[in-house]
């Protein structure tokens, strides 16, 4: 791997493999657990190839690990593929990110201040 790489490869430690039909999603464990100090966070992307040549990505993409979780990472892969993949013990299923997180402390307000964008999103300028 680079050592410029963001993304650590994350690996499915499963005692068998899992057959993935076309359409259907399952929870990989992968044998890691960490403990991050507070304000970082881990987000468990897919992996480009296994989306390219398979249709093999994560349902929650990006998927969110704490800092405070000390429970063994899991990777919920979806297969958005036509064929079955299989997924053995040691492949490269996803990768983990490691973002800081800015400490944020949310205040209910009566009114929020006007902008130009104001209300509008979800395509209203134009497709
Ligand atoms: O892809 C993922 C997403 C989450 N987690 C673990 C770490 C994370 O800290 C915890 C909770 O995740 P999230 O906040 O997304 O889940 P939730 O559905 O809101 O559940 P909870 O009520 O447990 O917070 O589950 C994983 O192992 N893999």
């Amino acid at each position: 791997m680079s050592e410029l790489a963001a993304g650590f490869d994350v690996v499915a430690a499963l005692e068998e493999e899992v057959v993935l039909q076309p359409g259907q999603r399952t929870l990989i464990p992968t044998g890691l657990a960490m403990a991050m100090p507070a304000g970082l966070e881990a987000q468990i992307r897919p992996r480009s190839g296994l989306a390219f040549k398979h249709g093999i990505t994560c349902l929650n993409t990006p998927g969110t690990i704490d800092a405070d979780y000390r429970g063994e990472v899991k990777v919920l892969l979806i297969n958005l593929g036509q064929d079955p993949f299989t997924i053995v013990r040691g492949e490269r299923i996803a990768q983990i990110v490691f973002q800081t997180v800015p400490a944020i402390e949310l205040t209910e307000v009566a009114e929020l201040s006007e902008t130009v964008r104001g209300e509008g999103g979800f395509g209203h300028t134009g497709k």
